[in-house]
């Protein structure tokens, strides 16, 4: 069984639930692997991702155990971050109090709901909720069960809300590094100038660097100590740690110097200070973290797009009235108008008049896409010209739009196998570095190179091991890749099969409806026996009114378009991957390909010439037996998706093998392989033996991918090693896939390939530089290259490179965005 259909089954046992929480003051990858950790220990919890980019939980536990809300908030808080908290002061007229505790009691009961608290002098209801978990809308409804009248709030968009806090914070850093690099430009002044020194006494100028360099200590890095304490209750160590304690030690250390000289004087030593090492580790590490925070905000602004095109507002059509109504009020049922130049608000099928779409949304595809009375519209696509009514079909969570938003969300809170191992690493890595820097002191000490020197060393040690860098260096790829590719049309449903669509050598095409059209037609009609083409046509597709098989339905269409009166088909049956059968009027028709003749025992030696003819330019020939005598031969043929020859070419260029998997005959799978430049042909494979032949394949040392419609080919799908499913646009959901081409042409799975490859080549650099980079410099700032080459770093250029290394591999996996296809 292959990971994911394990996967499948696990979810069809237990129904495990997700949900999602923000949670603010994550700054590395420790960091995130210790809310990791402190989520999964809590009852119930069966797995919980952070992803440090969208500052999210994704915690999934059993749907027969309750989570409790304080439970996690507590988890968290207990390691020293928070959970995003909104809150929301309502006044709602006329709450006496008698009414309050009521309201307040059933509202505290709502999930997401963290705190309520009712005033009732202001009459006033305070309410703190998690905005992944619970809208105001739905807070609001809760109160006007009880009767009372809730005002019209500010629309308070969760998105939106996200922002806020978000801006909050980079605010918040911002303030605080301002204000730390104008004190810690004074102290370098000072320093430079060495003017105290000369004139000054020497007690006094530490005492004034010791009030310059306090506020930046505890207010500029204020975070980072109450991190630091807060780790220290629970014996994790991580970022904050390693900050703490490298600019602490320096702090401490120039704290006794300056008030209590004597401690080092009566042991013969000067007392000297280190305090502007501490505010330039502080000011620029501050200074890293904001350019940071802003290169950050944009790895995820194709997402953040794609959310905002969902209309706020529709016109509904009730009693013959035109009503503008919010869009969340909208039911299944509804009749909505769009005019021209407008958003679709929901999913639903067109009643009357006619429309121009813009699909880009969904598909990647400006192209408009014409559409009249019985076709499905989809939410949040433009309607670009026309003006129509449609009846409404999906609303909020159920639109294909939202199922989108979704799937892309979901794929954010998964990791590429790349990343466990990253992360496992980063778990033992921040004790390793302390060890080290901790014996670097020790022995530059013991050899006598003096207290100064042996604790630059351990503070340089410490501040360039800071493993913040590698928190990133994934999930910054990941989020703008998948921004990137919903944009084309592309949904990445998991970090895994992104990593390995990179390595796949084999791309398996299903031919009908992914390498053709899937809308195939007759072409030719060709009497073998007494019977009239209209004849054959009319007994084979009363036989084939029953089949959903393509070709019976192109054999339907055409004796429909042709005004033939149909019969009832009686026993009907179908063997598939052969043909089908029934009685018709007085006569037993059979249609169906050769094998099925064969096995009704007709012998069709004489027909095999004008197979071969047929087959060779690509058309599929059934045949139509009366009686056991094949009285027709029907040729059907689909056409082949423009993009597809040149798609393979550059497959091809890229060294992937590529093969046509089909149902249908040989020589006509081969002739259909040899217009679009296919070397291997896998034909007459029966529906069933399909993922036979993808595990074959792939025992035979092959990484398949295999690209076919998603719903009929799903077993062949799940068998593959990274299952592409095509133009399911409308199914998004049913698809088994990893990865949803949601445009109906093929050039989708190079763009996959080549966006797989990208993204991977860049997690591989920035956990290069985020990782190898510090481990190769830890031994130099511990000084182990000093006595050979005198080469050291010093703790300011420690602090700034590690400060760098993160600005780089954010500005590195932003390099996705730009990525030509
Ligand atoms: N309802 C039917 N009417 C006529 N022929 C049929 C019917 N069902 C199956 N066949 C015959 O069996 C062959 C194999 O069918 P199958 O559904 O396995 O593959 P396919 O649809 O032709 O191709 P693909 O595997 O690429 O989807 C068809 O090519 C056709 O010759
Ligand atoms: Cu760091
Ligand atoms: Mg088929």
């Amino acid at each position: 069984m292959s990971e994911r259909e394990r996967e499948i089954e696990k979810l069809n046992i237990t129904k495990v639930l997700k949900i999602e929480i923000p949670i603010v003051g994550m700054t590395c990858a420790s960091c995130v692997l210790k809310v990791q950790n402190n989520l999964q220990k809590l009852p119930g919890v069966k797995n919980a991702v952070v992803n440090l980019v969208t500052e999210k939980a994704t915690i999934e536990f059993e749907s027969d155990k309750t989570l409790n809300l304080k439970d996690v908030i507590k988890s968290v808080r207990s390691i020293g971050y928070d959970v995003a908290i909104q809150k929301i002061t309502i006044p709602i007229e006329g709450l006496a109090s008698a009414s309050a505790s009521i309201v307040e009691n059933s509202i505290s009961k709502l999930d997401g709901v963290v705190s309520v608290n009712i005033n009732p002098a202001t009459e006033n209801l305070t309410v703190e909720f998690v905005s992944t978990l619970i809208s105001v809308d739905n807070i609001k409804s809760e109160i006007e069960k009880f009767g009372f009248k809730v005002p019209h709030l500010a629309e308070e968009d969760v998105e939106l809300y996200e922002e806020i806090i978000k801006k909050r914070e980079y605010e918040d850093l911002k303030k605080r590094f301002i204000f730390s690099s104008i004190l810690t430009s004074l102290i370098l002044l000072d320093m430079l100038s060495h003017f105290f020194h000369h004139f000054g006494d020497r007690t006094v100028v530490n005492y004034i660097l010791f009030l310059l360099t306090t506020p930046v200590m505890f207010y500029g890095g204020g975070k980072f100590f109450r991190s630091f304490l807060a780790g220290i209750r629970h014996l994790s160590v991580d970022m904050n740690t390693l900050i703490a304690i490298g600019t602490g030690s320096a702090y401490l250390y120039s704290v006794v110097a300056t008030f209590i000289p004597s401690v080092f004087t009566s042991i013969g030593r000067t007392p000297d200070v280190y305090y502007e090492t501490s505010a330039v580790i502080i000011t620029l590490i501050l200074l890293g973290r904001l350019l940071e925070t802003r290169a950050r905000a944009q790895t995820a602004t194709a997402i953040k797009k794609l959310s905002s095109l969902q209309p706020k507002t529709a016109t509904l059509v009730k009693d013959g009235e035109e009503i503008t109504v919010q869009v969340k009020d909208i039911k299944p049922g509804d009749i909505v108008l769009v005019k021209p130049g407008e958003r679709i608000p929901v999913d639903g099928v067109i009643i009357e008049g006619y429309a121009s779409v813009d699909e880009s949304v969904i598909t990647g595809e400006s192209m408009p896409v014409e559409k009249k009375p019985g076709d499905i519209v989809i939410g949040s696509t433009l309607n670009k010209a026309g003006s129509f009514k449609f009846r409404v079909t999906n609303v909020g969570k159920d639109t294909v739009f939202s199922k989108i938003i979704q799937l892309v969300k979901d794929s954010l809170a998964s990791k590429p196998p790349i990343q466990k191992l990253a992360d496992k690493v980063a778990s033992v890595f921040v004790p390793i570095v302390i060890s080290i820097a901790t014996l670097s002191f020790i022995v530059w000490y013991l050899l006598g190179y003096g207290f100064t020197f042996a604790l630059m060393n351990f503070i340089a040690t410490l501040i360039v091991a800071c493993p913040c860098a590698l928190g990133l260096a994934t999930p910054t790829a990941i989020v703008v890749a998948a921004g990137k590719s919903a944009e084309m049309g592309i949904l990445i449903k998991n970090g895994t099969s992104l990593e390995v669509a990179n390595k796949v050598n084999l791309v398996v095409f299903d031919k009908t409806g992914t390498i053709t059209y899937g809308k195939p037609e007759v072409t030719d009609i060709i009497k073998l026996g007494n019977l009239t083409e209209d004849e054959i046509l009319r007994l084979s597709a009363s036989v084939e009114r029953n089949s959903e098989h393509p070709l019976g339905e192109a054999i339907v269409r055409y004796a429909r378009l042709r005004n033939l009166k149909l019969s009832e088909p009686k026993n009907f049956f179908s063997i598939p991957g052969q043909g089908v059968f029934a009685n018709v009027d007085s006569f037993e028709v059979a249609v169906g390909n050769l094998t099925f003749m064969l096995n009704l025992g007709i012998d069709m030696k004489k027909f095999e010439n004008t197979i071969d003819i047929l087959s060779n330019e690509g058309k599929t020939p059934v045949f139509v037996a009366v009686d056991r005598k094949v009285v027709g031969l029907i040729a059907i043929a689909d056409t082949i998706k423009y993009d597809a020859k040149e798609t393979i070419s550059k497959l091809k260029k890229l060294g992937i093998d590529v093969a046509l998997l089909t149902g249908d005959n040989y020589k006509t799978a081969r002739a259909i392989a040899n217009k679009i430049g296919v070397d291997k042909v896998f034909a007459e494979v029966l529906p069933e033996q399909k993922s036979e032949k993808i595990d074959e394949l792939k025992k035979s040392g092959y990484i398949v991918a295999m690209v076919g419609d998603g719903i009929n080919d799903a077993p062949a799908l799940a068998k593959s090693d990274v299952a592409i499913a095509i133009g399911s646009g409308t199914e998004v959901a049913s698809a088994t896939a990893d990865i949803i081409l949601l445009k109906d042409d093929i050039k989708g799975v190079l763009q996959v390939i080549k966006i797989s490859s990208k993204t991977y080549k860049i997690i591989k650099q920035n956990l290069f530089w985020a990782f190898f980079y510090n481990i190769i410099l830890i031994p130099i700032a511990a000084g182990i290259l000093y006595p050979f080459t005198g080469l050291l770093l010093k703790p300011v250029l420690a602090s700034l490179s590690m400060s760098f290394s993160s600005v780089l591999v954010v500005t590195n996996s932003l390099r996705i965005k730009k990525i030509k296809i």
